[in-house]
């Protein structure tokens, strides 16, 4: 379910439309969607020649109001069942000709969605449609109006959409296996409304979106990649049972310089082999790869700390000389994909005190298990300013065994 509606939003945020198909209860119809402010010229275009070419922009009653476009409310709304929120029609005031063609239209919803975009700026009445959606989204009504700014505010676009009724060439509005293949045809995702609010309503909104077998060096694991609503992906790699006691979990930070480079300079690359082996001692674990390269500041400043450290400043000074922050890593998209997973208790394997402090909060049974380090000429002085000022506990390892 969740998969559809991830690879959904990745079409929205690349300006491609996206089909929503409501229930057979309701109108039993799919509308063509695109985000507002990502829509293309020519995916516009594609929604006016597969519609009976009513594009209306879908946006919040505020954005409406700052707009100047009043909603179209009569004593006749009251007649209309699906209550159909209308504004006033609008076009760009400049930048376009007549304010019709598919060009003109894309020029005038892109320009109403930027938020810097004032009333000044669009004329009414003009060539596009306007829909305010409900304020509490599907849950104040399930129409396609609501259900277009939910999607496209779950791709972090804003409450703005741009929509059309997909349009049969028999004349009619599509639906059912005429709606499926017209969208296998083009190659366009389609959601229905039930799975988009799924979505909304799920806390986390993390979904686990692939999964595989991985043999290594150190045994059989399961690989597996969790993603957010903003794109943002952690790797996990699992083994066993993890409804046991004491399921050894580690969250680590991606080390490009030490794990694929084999780097001197720090811990890392041991620290992930360890705990590798470690899964396989124990025939289960669940080891979470962070994409928090240098502690979140990125592999480019990082680097650029380094050096400085060659210079002789130690991990701390480099990062601050550099503008950035000691540790810039926050642990909220992690501790989500944890619970996804059936823990009772868990031995943290880790020698930073702030992992131990953010686990505690969400597992009650937390044994804090700290794996040895092997000092070299190269990390010396990086392993002393972690036990010495980020109060790290870490055994000092003389030679690797
Ligand atoms: N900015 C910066 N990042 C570093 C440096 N050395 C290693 N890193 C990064 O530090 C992260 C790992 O942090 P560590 O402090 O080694 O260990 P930890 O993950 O906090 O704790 P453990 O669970 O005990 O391994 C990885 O993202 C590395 O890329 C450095 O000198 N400067």
């Amino acid at each position: 379910m969740s998969n559809t509606v991830l690879k959904a939003l990745e079409s929205l945020k690349q300006g491609r439309p996206i089909i929503i198909a409501d229930s057979k209860e309701r109108e039993n119809e799919g509308d063509l969607v695109a985000s507002a402010r990502m829509v293309t010229d020519g995916t516009v275009n594609f929604m006016v020649q597969h519609s009976s070419g009513v594009l209306c922009l879908v946006m919040t009653e505020d954005r409406m109001k700052e707009l100047k476009l009043t909603k179209l409310r009569t004593e006749d709304h009251q007649r209309d069942k699906f209550m159909t929120n209308f504004g006033e029609t609008f076009e760009a005031a400049e930048g376009i000709t007549t304010g019709i063609s598919a060009k003109d239209r894309a020029y005038s919803v892109r320009l109403a969605a930027d938020p810097s975009t004032t009333y000044k700026d669009i004329i009414s009445p003009g060539h596009v449609f306007t829909l305010a959606a409900h304020k509490n989204l599907l849950k104040g009504r399930r129409g396609h109006t609501e259900a277009s700014a939910t999607a496209c505010e779950l791709a972090g676009l804003g409450q703005s959409a741009v929509i059309v009724e997909v349009a049969s060439p028999s004349g009619g509005i599509m639906t059912g296996n005429e709606l499926t293949n017209f969208a296998n045809t083009y190659n366009i995702d389609i959601v229905t409304i039930d799975e988009l609010e799924e979505f909304y309503d799920n806390p986390s909104r993390v979904i686990k979106y692939s999964e595989s077998n991985l043999p290594t060096q150190f045994g059989e694991f399961k690989i597996s990649v969790w993603k957010n609503t903003s794109g943002e992906e952690i790797i996990a790699v699992a083994k066993g049972d993890l409804q046991g006691e004491g399921v050894p979990v580690r969250f680590h930070s991606q080390c490009l310089t030490g794990e694929v480079f084999h780097s001197l300079k720090c811990d890392c690359e041991e620290q992930l082999d360890r705990f590798l082996q470690f899964m396989q001692e124990n025939n289960q674990g669940l080891l979470l790869y962070l994409n928090q390269e240098g502690r979140g500041i990125g592999i480019a400043d990082k680097i650029k700390a380094y050096s400085l450290q060659d210079q002789g400043r130690n991990t701390i000074e480099a990062n601050l000389e550099i503008g950035k922050p000691i540790d810039a890593r926050n642990w909220d998209f992690a501790l989500e994909v944890l619970k996804q997973y059936p823990l009772k208790s868990i031995k943290l394997v880790t020698n930073n005190p702030d992992k131990v402090k953010a686990v505690s909060e969400i597992i009650n049974q937390v044994e804090v298990i700290h794996l040895p380090s092997t000092v070299n000429k190269y990390n010396q002085g990086y392993l002393e300013t972690k036990i010495k000022q980020l109060n790290h506990n870490i055994r000092i390892n003389k030679e690797k065994n």
